[in-house]
């Protein structure tokens, strides 16, 4: 079936050639739904595969702002509205120095299946900027989500695109980014989810893709009549999705080992200290060389002194949960996971695995959780937000998870159904590839051309 390559080659003429990590994604899908494209003609047909490779708008802005000494910062910002078949587009935004039109194309492409897996009805997309969150003042970070929102409030709405958060966009941020569009709008519209709770936030939002990730892993296990219970557990990472992961792993009764952040790695047997990891991350805004300090018993290991991916995943474990970012995880970590007995992993962050791992991965028969499935916990929740904005019905935080637990379990179901529907054993990833793509698909052909 040349119809991959005939797209890639297409998506690569008409796309930036640079686009690599996008091709990443963009391959990864297309090589999971060839058995669906075989049995329905009707998406060939529909020319579904070129409807949906391509973005519906990609939005690029320039953001002035004032720093702290009154000189005048530039920075790029990005919104890619990838496809709206479903939903309004929804996903989040970035501050990250590394961001640029080939990750956001990237992590908007994933959203859309993602979303779609939900069973909820929102489109994909992500936007964010090439700002660097790291060392600004409280104010610095203020002027700066109020520059972005002005230069890109007319581009959404909540019936249009709905942001939320992502690395270096947390409730501080959203705060902020809301606040101004309220400013220019006069408008309390439900725009942006992660909200904080002042500003009408839903309970359990920021716990939401940490918490929902170990309730898949665990449904999971169940079904294969084992448990996270007693065993120890790596996670990369040390923000949103990994401090919540961490708190939920302890809640169930596992034992979290490690954290990382872009400059080392904490490993601490006899488990996280979370109430010191919160205090370094969430307060003091600082590097995990100062929780080393505060607990002889951890062990850190600085990112330049260690060779061969990160040091997380040369400790042995039952669980893997790399939280971080794409492409953390690479053949020669898989590898050293493989070789002291892995059993599982849950992907937490987006595209967090390469290709070449995941392959190692299925090779050796290790379960793997793909991201889409795994983490969409948070963006469920952020719907549950939007309707409770609109409604005007607040939710308990005991509503919430009991919600975000039943939808995790679904999300499970309806992808183990995939898998035997296709004879896919437990691929996992492609079942989630085939389940988003059918709905994007059926909607697609449901409202013509
Ligand atoms: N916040 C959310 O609700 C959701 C987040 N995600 C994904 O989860 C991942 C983490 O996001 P958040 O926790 O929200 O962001 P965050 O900004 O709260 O935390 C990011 C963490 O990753 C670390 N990090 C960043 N680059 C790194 C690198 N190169 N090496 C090692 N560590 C690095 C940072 O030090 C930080 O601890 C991202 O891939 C994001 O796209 C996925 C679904 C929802
Ligand atoms: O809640 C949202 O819209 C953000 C979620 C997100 O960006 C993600 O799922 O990767």
């Amino acid at each position: 079936m040349n119809y991959i390559t005939e797209a890639m080659n297409r998506a690569k003429l008409t796309n930036c050639q640079s686009d690599i990590t996008f091709f990443q994604a963009l391959e990864e899908v297309l090589t999971s739904i060839k058995p669906v494209i075989k049995e329905n003609p009707k998406y060939l047909e529909n020319n579904i595969i070129e409807r949906i490779i391509y973005p519906n708008r990609e939005i690029r802005f320039k953001i002035e702002w004032l720093d702290d000494k009154n000189n005048i910062q530039v920075n790029n910002g990005y919104r890619v509205q990838f496809n709206n078949a479903l939903g309004p587009y929804k996903g989040g935004v970035r501050f990250h120095p590394s961001v640029n039109p080939d990750i956001l194309k990237f992590l908007a492409f994933e959203q859309i299946f993602k979303n779609a897996i939900t069973g909820l009805h929102i489109g994909g997309a992500k936007g964010g900027a090439d700002f660097d969150p790291k060392g600004k003042s409280d104010k610095e970070i203020m002027k700066f989500c109020q520059a972005f929102m002005t230069a890109f409030y007319n581009s959404i709405g909540a019936d249009i695109d709905i942001l939320g958060g992502d690395i270096g966009v947390g409730e501080r941020e959203v705060g902020y980014l809301f606040g101004q569009y309220k400013t220019l709008t006069n408008s309390y519209d439900s725009i942006i989810t992660s909200k904080p709770i002042a500003l009408g936030g839903s309970k359990g939002r920021a716990s939401a893709t940490g918490y929902g990730l170990v309730y898949f892993t665990q449904t999971l296990l169940e079904d294969m009549g084992e448990t996270l219970k007693g065993k120890i557990c790596t996670i990369s990472g040390s923000g949103n999705v990994a401090i919540h992961a961490i708190e939920k792993l302890y809640d169930i009764g596992a034992i979290p080992v490690t954290c990382s952040d872009s400059k080392g790695t904490i490993h601490d047997p006899n488990g996280i200290d979370l109430a010191l990891l919160k205090q370094i991350k969430l307060v003091n805004r600082a590097s995990l060389e100062d929780y080393a300090e505060e607990r002889k018993a951890a062990t850190y290991v600085k990112r330049e002194d260690y060779e061969g991916g990160s040091y997380v995943w040369s400790i042995p474990c039952f669980a893997a949960f790399p939280c971080a970012t794409q492409n953390e995880l690479g053949e020669e970590s898989a590898q050293k996971l493989i070789d002291n007995e892995i059993k599982i992993i849950a992907e937490g962050a987006n595209m967090p695995t390469t290709p070449q791992g995941i392959e190692l991965f299925m090779k050796n028969k290790i379960i793997f959780a793909p991201a889409k499935a795994a983490n969409a916990g948070g963006v469920a929740v952020s719907v549950l937000e939007m309707s409770q904005n609109n409604s005007l019905n607040y939710m308990s935080a005991a509503e919430v998870d009991e919600k975000l637990q039943g939808i995790m379990s679904k999300i499970y179901k309806d992808i183990k159904k995939t898998c035997d529907k296709y004879s896919l054993g437990l691929d996992l990833a492609s079942g989630a590839n085939i389940l988003g793509f059918k709905r994007v698909a059926n909607a697609l052909i449901a409202q013509g051309v």
